[in-house]
């Protein structure tokens, strides 16, 4: 395999470690890859871009602004295999009630309409603190996208993604 999938969710985790804490989200780290070559396309953690954004998110919208697109166009300049790294699972629901990760990666297609981000590694569940069961993962599989747990870095993503929160 061309990527070293733990050494690619490091870095999603040292992401994850510059982002603010909160007690009423969690801190994660997110990479966007190009499968085929294991380059990092764009890099994102939780409220590094303006507004209440998720890591996934930033990622989008920062390789969309840097090619004058909003986010939802952001396929456009994808190569055909990009993958997201990300620290916690995608949320399928925010209290804020931004529209989730998963739907903002389901609706990133490429010209020809087909899905541009075709995996999603995952480095831990997301916890049932704030809105109870993510079932974002079987959304994403729906729409053919595969969801992919790389173990091993557990307990410090967990760690920094509750660094906000309560002891
Ligand atoms: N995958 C993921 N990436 C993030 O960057 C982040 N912050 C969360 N967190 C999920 C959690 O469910 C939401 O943070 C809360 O539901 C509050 O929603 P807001 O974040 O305020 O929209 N999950
Ligand atoms: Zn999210």
């Amino acid at each position: 395999d061309v990527v070293d999938h733990k050494a690619l969710m490091q870095e999603a985790l040292e992401e994850a470690k510059k982002s603010p804490p909160k007690p009423t989200n969690f801190c994660v780290g997110a990479l966007l890859v190009d499968m085929e070559t294991g380059e990092v396309l764009s890099r994102g953690y939780t409220l590094e871009v303006e507004g209440n954004t998720h890591a996934e998110q930033c990622c989008l919208v920062k390789l969309a602004q840097a090619h004058s697109l909003p986010e939802e166009r952001v396929g456009d300049v994808l190569p055909p295999h990009a993958a997201i790294y990300t620290t916690m699972e995608p949320c399928n629901m925010r209290l804020s009630g931004s529209l989730p990760c998963v739907d903002r990666i389901i609706r990133t297609k490429n010209k020809d309409g087909a899905a541009a981000i075709t995996k999603v590694y995952l480095g831990v569940k997301e916890p049932e603190k704030f809105v109870g069961q993510n079932k974002g993962r079987t959304k994403l599989e729906e729409h053919g996208i595969e969801c992919i747990h790389i173990p091993g870095l557990e307990e410090e993503i967990l760690q920094v993604a509750t660094a906000g929160h309560e002891k």
